[in-house]
């Protein structure tokens, strides 16, 4: 048993009986030595030209690491995994830091643009679009918030993709999960929706009490507006607030990497190739079939290498369809003008999908004791760095004409007592790109103030974005355009959220607290009247931003990229398996599903050739 078994099988034990101080600190010390120590993930494959195997898949990320180390369990079957990153850091590996790995060498760094008149709170109109560039993808720098979805999303994708529905899926949920929370488990009619088998540790460890008490107090108020307490977001009811799951346990990160790569490691099977980007897939043009990739490795040697069966994309929303086009799979509009030879025209790229959120931000206490909270932060290096409390609601949809059972909004609460307002004002401008104006202003009522940052999130967007080249070189980011706004409904719905969520300054602890909402300083809203409908609408349509989960780009289904078996329509060999299938967005965040995605087209993959193996 190597250290790193030794140590995280230690961890659990001491997880289990957390509620002794000295053992949590014991806890912390051990999650940060253990992920400042760099052993354990797998080693670089040196791969050469001319290279072949029998499963080449691009991206070692949520969909690509799952669906590989999987394809890898058949021992006559040759996979290599492609990875344009390296390791994961160690700011990766402690749940507490993934704020920090924003605009590192872990990060692709993308830009993307909203369109004119849309959030003018950000300078040019451009969000910063984070994407994980390393072993893990975004698995291994998102913010660890465990959902799913719930059963109305997957029923409607099997509607245009069949073997999608609730009852298929759910089973590789619980494939993908390591639930180690006693609270799901010990209820039975949780329970039966959960698994502690799989690769995904999840967790929920109960956080230090001042932090125990600002949950208990937002969900209070929560249920005084009407969001009811529920166990779990991931259960029965699929409405309602509570703590979230997270992907994390034992003081660390369950990215891909870590669930998927580190156990596969010694197949003799099994290649995984760092730091290498391939730039477009080798289609033959005789055949249409996909037998190959050109890759470049290390930023310096261009290679091909072969694959005999098939070729799999999984370089996530933004880069699969970047990929595609430049192997000449797209439409023919964005291909012929940049002189890429258009081999089949399939709309790639287009029903970018995201969730748009609102910040509103709430005064609460006053005074440098609830500075506190913020010394707090600090014990929960191995956990969640806030409090945070999660909720789904479907607010009053008669501007959708909507009758469909499932959640429409999402709300995500991050508390932070008062005096951390260099630290709002850094991630404002760095991690999100808030003008000056915005982010002061929101800096400012932290000051003396603890302050409740209130995301209203858009779970199911009308309107569509699209990711295009911007050039036929790899080397060239490509244009992301979120899309938001283009349907006006989705601000109607947005305002109306936002004014419900507005509501909790009307309850019991935030009256006591005197609770405001902050007058931040939106570009573009400057001469309206505050309160007023007006108001809240360019509040909703300039303030907006992403929450990091585009998907939809490669969508499943008769009328885009793939068939149901995530098969590239009109080309043989060639397989997507990422976020960018997804014909809808689901209920909630996008990091489970795409690993749902990564363990379904595996089975599909090992029946398609004859392996059954369930
Ligand atoms: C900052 C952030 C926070 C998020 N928070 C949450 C959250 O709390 N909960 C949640 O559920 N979801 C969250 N998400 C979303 C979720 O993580 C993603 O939807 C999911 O990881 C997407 O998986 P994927 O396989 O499609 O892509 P990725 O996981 O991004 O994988 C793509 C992989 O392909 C590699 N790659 C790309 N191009 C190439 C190339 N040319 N050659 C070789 N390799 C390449 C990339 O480096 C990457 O490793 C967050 C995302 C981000 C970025």
């Amino acid at each position: 048993m190597n250290l790193n078994v030794f140590v995280n099988n230690f961890l659990g034990f001491i997880q289990s009986v957390r509620d002794i101080p000295w053992l949590r600190w014991f806890l912390r010390f051990l999650a940060l030595s253990q992920a400042i120590e760099p052993v354990g993930w797998p080693t670089s494959f040196p791969l050469k030209d001319g290279d072949s195997f029998d499963f080449i898949v691009v991206g070692a990320g949520s969909g690509g690491a799952t669906v590989a180390a999987r394809l890898s369990e058949i021992p006559q079957w040759k996979v290599l995994l492609l990875e344009a990153g390296g390791d994961p850091p160690a700011a990766s590996v402690i749940p507490s830091l993934f704020a920090t790995l924003a605009h590192t060498e872990s990060d692709w760094d993308y830009t993307a643009q909203l369109d004119e008149g849309i959030g003018q709170s950000h300078p040019g109109g451009k969000i910063f679009m984070t994407r994980g560039k390393m072993l893990g993808g975004s698995s291994s720098n998102n913010y660890e918030i465990y959902a799913r979805g719930v059963p109305e999303d997957y029923n409607e994708w099997s509607e245009v993709a069949s073997g999608w529905d609730w009852n298929t899926v759910l089973y590789y949920f619980k494939k993908l999960e390591r639930m180690t929370d006693p609270v799901v488990l010990s209820n039975p009619y949780n329970a039966k929706l959960h698994s502690t088998s799989g690769p995904v540790a999840i967790s929920r460890p109960k956080a230090n009490a001042v932090f125990e008490k600002i949950n208990e107090r937002v969900l209070n108020a929560y249920e005084e507006i009407g969001i009811k307490r529920v166990l779990e977001n991931n259960g029965p009811e699929i409405v309602g607030a509570s703590r979230p799951h997270f992907t994390f346990a034992d003081g660390r990160r369950s990215s891909t990497a870590e669930a998927y790569l580190r156990p596969a490691q010694d197949r003799p099977n099994f290649f995984v190739t760092k730091f290498a980007r391939v730039t477009n897939v080798l289609i033959d043009p005789l055949t249409n079939r996909a037998h190959g990739v050109r890759v470049m490795i290390n930023s310096s040697e261009k290679i091909d290498v072969f694959a005999n069966m098939e070729v799999i994309l999984s370089a996530g929303s933004i880069d699969t369809p970047k990929i595609l086009m430049l192997s000449g799979i797209g439409p023919s509009e964005i291909l012929e003008p940049l002189h890429i030879n258009v081999i089949t025209d399939l709309p790639v790229g287009k029903n970018l999908q995201d969730h748009s959120y609102t910040p509103l931000v709430f005064t609460g206490q006053r005074g440098i004791q609830t500075a506190i909270q913020n010394v707090f932060v600090a014990s929960e290096l191995d956990a969640y760095p806030t409090p945070t409390q999660t909720s789904f609601l479907k607010v009053n949809s008669s501007h959708y004409n909507d009758r469909r059972e499932k959640p429409n909004i999402q709300t995500f609460n991050i508390h932070v007592g008062a005096t951390a307002a260099p630290i709002i004002l850094y991630g404002c401008r760095t991690i999100i790109n808030y003008d000056e104006d915005y982010c002061f202003s929101m800096s400012k009522a932290n000051i003396y103030n603890e302050i409740d940052v209130t995301s209203v999130l858009l779970l199911h967007p009308l309107s569509r974005g699209q990711v295009k080249l911007r050039s036929n070189n790899p080397f060239d980011a490509p244009i992301i355009e979120l899309g938001y706004y283009r349907n006006k409904k989705d601000v109607d719905l947005t305002v109306e959220a936002v004014k419900f969520m507005l509501r909790l300054t009307e309850t019991s602890y935030y009256q006591k607290v005197g609770s405001k909402v902050v007058k931040l300083k939106v570009k573009g809203c400057e001469g309206l009247e505050y309160g007023t409908d007006a108001y809240w609408r360019c509040y909703v349509v300039n303030s907006v931003s992403s929450i990091l989960h585009p998907v939809g780009t490669c969508a499943m289904g008769p009328d885009g990229v793939v068939d149901e078996r995530l098969r590239v329509y009109n080309i043989k060999g060639l397989r997507i398996v990422d976020a960018s299938i997804m014909p809808l967005i689901p209920s909630g965040n996008t990091n489970i599903p795409t690993i749902m995605i990564g363990e379904k087209a595996a089975d599909m993959i090992k029946e398609d050739y004859n392996f059954t193996w369930r």
